[in-house]
C-alpha cells in the first residue's frame, strides 16, 4: 500500500467511516496542477491499489473523478469489480452557469457511469442559490443515481445545511480547523442543524397528520 493511503488507513480506521478519496485540482479549487495523463494515471493507479490491497479496498469506499478531466467512464468501468463508487465532480468558481446547464452537467456524469453526481457552484446572489436548490430538485426526478449540489461561498451555507430537504444526498463539512472550500462549516454544527431540521419536519407532518384526523 502506497505510504500516503497507508496514512489514511491508519487515520480512519479507528472510525469504521467511508472515505471518498480525492484529488483536488487547482482548476476545480483544490491546490494540484496536474495534466489530464497524470491525473488519469493517478486516480487509476488508486484503483489499481485497491483492486490488489485488501486492506486499501476496505479504506476507499468512493472516489472522486472531476468530469472535465474527461476519465469518469474509464476509471468507472476500472473501479467497478473492486465496488468503489464513482463520484463524478464540476465545481464553478466563476459564475454559476444556468440552471438546465447544471442539471446536463449532472445527467453528463450519470451517463458516464458515475454512481453519485456533484455540483458545486460559487453562487453571486440569493438568486444563484435558489436556482442551485432547484437544479437540485429536478436532478433527484430525473437521475437514477444520487445528485450533490452546493452552493459555495457565504450565501450558499443554507445548502449545505438544508440541501437535503431539496434533493440534495450529501453535504460537506470541516473535521478541522481548516475548510476545503468557501462557506463549509464545522461538523458538529452542520449535524445540529440537520437534526432540528429533520425534527421540525418530523413535528410538522405530525402536525399534519393530526390536523387530517380531527377534519
Ligand atoms: O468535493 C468537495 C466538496 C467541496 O467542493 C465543497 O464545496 O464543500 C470542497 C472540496 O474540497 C471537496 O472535495
Amino acid at each position: 500500500m502506497w505510504p500516503a493511503v497507508q496514512q489514511v488507513a491508519a487515520a480512519v480506521a479507528t472510525t469504521r467511516l467511508p472515505l471518498l478519496a480525492t484529488l483536488r485540482t487547482s482548476a476545480e479549487g483544490g491546490g494540484v496542477e496536474i495534466d489530464d495523463d497524470a491525473y488519469r494515471a493517478l486516480l487509476s493507479a488508486v484503483l489499481a491499489a485497491c483492486s490488489q490491497d485488501e486492506a486499501a479496498r476496505q479504506v476507499v469506499t468512493a472516489l472522486d473523478v472531476e468530469l472535465a478531466r474527461d476519465c469518469v467512464s474509464e476509471l468507472a468501468a476500472l473501479a467497478g469489480p473492486s465496488g468503489i463508487d464513482v463520484l463524478a465532480s464540476a465545481h464553478f468558481f466563476s459564475s454559476a452557469p444556468a440552471e438546465d446547464e447544471i442539471v446536463s452537467v449532472l445527467e453528463r456524469m450519470e451517463t458516464q457511469g458515475a454512481q453519485v453526481a456533484k455540483v458545486a457552484v460559487m453562487p453571486a446572489s440569493q438568486d444563484d442559490v435558489a436556482r442551485l436548490l432547484r437544479v437540485a430538485v429536478r436532478a433527484r426526478g430525473r437521475l437514477q443515481v444520487p445528485v450533490i449540489a452546493i452552493a459555495m461561498g457565504e450565501d450558499g451555507v443554507i445548502s449545505r445545511l438544508a440541501g437535503g430537504v431539496f434533493g440534495s444526498a450529501l453535504t460537506f463539512a470541516t473535521a478541522g480547523a481548516t475548510a476545503s472550500a468557501p462557506g463549509q462549516l464545522p461538523v458538529a454544527q452542520v449535524r445540529s442543524a440537520m437534526e432540528e431540521l429533520e425534527a421540525s419536519e418530523e413535528r410538522a407532518s405530525a402536525w399534519s397528520g393530526s390536523a387530517l384526523e380531527g377534519r
